[in-house]
C-alpha cells in the first residue's frame, strides 16, 4: 500500500459481510451529567463503566478544579463532591458543548473565579443564552458582551437561583445546565424556553430522569418549562449505559456490508438520543432484533445495492445525522434529512461539512437551511476532511466501509467521544 500522509487514514473497506459482537464505550451524555451530579451530591458516588475520553476527561478535570476530587483511575469513577472553599480555576472546555454549558451554573456555586477557554472553533458555538440566565439568576459573568468563550465566572459560594426566560432553540444543552445545578440554588430554578423549537428533547428528558433518581423534585408538566425544587441531590452509584450514538458507525457497517453486527448491553429502556437508530435502520432497510446479547442489526442482502433512502425529521436526535447522512450517500434511493438546523452550531457546521466532503466524493447533496436531501450517485475514493468533529470522522468510515480509497482527515478526532476509536474500527475486518 502506497504511504498515506500522516493525518489521512485509510478507511477499511469491508470487502465481505461483517459479523461481529461489539462492547462499546459508555455514553459521553451520562457520564458527564453523572459527574456534574456527583460533584453537587451530598456525598461520595461511583459513576461505573465511566467513558474514558476527550469530554470525560475535561470534565473530570473541570470539576477537580472547582473542588471535587475523582478517581479515574480505574473503569470506575469514584467522585467527592465540590470540597468547599475558595478557588480559582481555568476550565478547559476543548470542544465539549457539555463542560462549557453545564460547568458554568457549578462554577456559579463556589466561591472564585473561574476562566473558560476553549478548542479554537469552541468560541464559535453558543453559550450565551446560559450565562444571560446565570446573570438573571444572580450570578456575576464576565464575558465583555460577547456571549461566547472565553468568559469568567465569579462564583459567591451561592446562587439565588428563581425563574428565568430563555431561547432555547439553539442547543438542549441550555436547559440542560440549567436544571443540573438548579436544585443547589437558594430557590431551585424555573426554566421556561421561549423560541423555535428546542432540539434533541430527549436530551432534556435525561437529564430530568437523573436528576428524580438522586431525589431532586422536577415539575416538567408543561411544555417548554421545567421547575426544579430546591433541595439535595442525592449520592449515587451508576452504570453507564453504552453509548448509543457511537454505535451508529457500529451498526451502519452491518448495513452496508450486509453483515450483521450486535452492540452488547443495548439498555430495554433509555433517554439515549442514539436509541432512535432502531428506527432508522429498520426504514432503511435493515433487521433490527433485541437478541440475548443486545441489539443485532442485520444489513439488506447486497449490503448497500438494498438499503433504501430515508425522509427522516431528526430534530430530537441531531447527533445521528453525520453516520445517518452517510448511509444515505450509499443507499439507493433519495433521501430527506430535516429539522437539523441546529448542528449547523455542533463540533463544527455540519450540514455544510457533510454536503462539502460527501459531495466530494461524488455524493449528490443538496445543503437546504435545515437539512441535506440526497440523491443516489456514484461515489469514489479521495480525501475526507473532518473538521475536527468525531462524527464526521464516523460519517467518513462508514463510506470508506463501502467505497474504496476514501482517507480519513485526523481519525484522531474521534477520541473525543471514544478511546482509540481506529483500532476498534479496523478490528472488525
Ligand atoms: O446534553 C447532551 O449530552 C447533548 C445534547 C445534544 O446537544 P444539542 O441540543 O446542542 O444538539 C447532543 O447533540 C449532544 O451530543 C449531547
Ligand atoms: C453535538 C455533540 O457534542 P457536544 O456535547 O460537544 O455538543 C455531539 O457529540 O454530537
Amino acid at each position: 500500500m502506497t504511504a498515506q500522509p500522516a493525518d489521512l487514514w485509510p478507511a477499511p473497506v469491508a470487502t465481505a459481510p461483517v459479523d461481529a459482537v461489539v462492547s462499546l464505550p459508555g455514553s459521553k451524555s451520562l457520564t458527564n451529567r453523572a459527574l456534574v451530579l456527583a460533584a453537587l451530591a451530598d456525598g461520595p458516588s461511583v459513576v461505573r463503566r465511566a467513558l474514558r475520553s476527550r469530554d470525560t476527561e475535561l470534565m473530570a478535570r473541570a470539576l477537580t478544579s472547582l473542588g471535587a476530587s475523582i478517581d479515574t483511575s480505574g473503569d470506575d469513577w469514584a467522585v467527592t463532591p465540590l470540597a468547599g472553599g475558595a478557588v480559582t480555576a481555568a476550565v478547559d472546555c476543548g470542544l465539549a458543548g457539555t463542560v462549557m454549558r453545564f460547568v458554568p451554573p457549578v462554577a456559579g456555586l463556589v466561591d472564585g473565579d473561574v476562566a473558560f477557554d476553549g478548542d479554537p472553533h469552541m468560541r464559535n458555538r453558543p453559550v450565551g443564552e446560559v450565562l444571560a440566565a446565570l446573570a438573571a439568576l444572580g450570578v456575576r459573568i464576565d464575558d465583555e458582551g460577547r456571549g461566547s468563550l472565553p468568559f469568567t465566572v465569579h462564583g459567591a459560594g451561592a446562587v439565588p437561583g428563581g425563574t428565568v426566560v430563555i431561547d432555547a432553540s439553539a442547543s438542549s444543552q441550555f436547559v440542560s445546565a440549567l436544571l443540573l445545578a438548579g436544585a443547589r440554588f437558594d430557590n431551585g430554578v424555573d426554566v421556561r424556553h421561549d423560541g423555535k423549537p428546542i432540539p434533541s428533547l430527549p436530551h432534556v428528558e435525561m437529564t430530568v430522569a437523573m436528576l428524580r433518581e438522586r431525589g431532586v423534585a422536577v415539575d416538567d408538566g408543561d411544555a417548554n418549562r421545567w421547575s426544579v425544587a430546591p433541595g439535595p441531590i442525592a449520592a449515587r452509584d451508576e452504570l453507564v449505559e453504552p453509548d448509543l450514538s457511537n454505535a451508529a458507525p457500529f451498526l451502519a457497517l452491518a448495513a452496508v456490508s450486509g453483515g450483521s453486527v450486535t452492540v452488547r448491553d443495548w439498555p430495554a429502556s433509555t433517554t439515549q438520543a442514539g436509541d432512535a437508530l432502531r428506527d432508522l435502520l429498520a426504514r432503511m432497510g435493515c433487521a433490527v432484533e433485541r437478541v440475548p446479547d443486545g441489539l443485532r442489526v442485520t444489513g439488506p442482502a447486497g449490503g448497500r445495492a438494498g438499503l433504501q433512502g430515508i425522509d427522516a425529521d431528526l430534530h430530537d436526535v441531531g447527533e445521528l445525522a453525520p453516520a445517518v447522512a452517510a448511509l444515505c450517500a450509499l443507499a439507493a434511493t433519495p433521501s430527506h434529512l430535516r429539522g437539523i438546523a441546529h448542528i449547523r452550531g455542533h463540533e463544527t457546521d455540519r450540514l455544510a461539512a457533510l454536503a462539502k466532503e460527501l459531495g466530494s466524493l461524488g455524493a449528490d447533496v443538496v445543503e437546504r437551511p435545515d437539512g441535506l436531501s440526497l440523491t443516489p450517485a456514484p461515489l469514489t475514493g479521495g480525501p475526507f476532511h473532518t473538521y475536527a468533529d468525531h462524527r464526521m470522522a464516523h460519517a467518513a468510515v462508514i463510506v470508506g466501509a463501502a467505497v474504496p480509497g476514501v482517507l480519513v482527515e485526523d481519525v484522531a478526532t474521534t477520541s473525543k467521544t471514544f478511546p482509540d476509536f481506529p483500532g476498534f474500527w479496523s478490528g472488525l475486518f
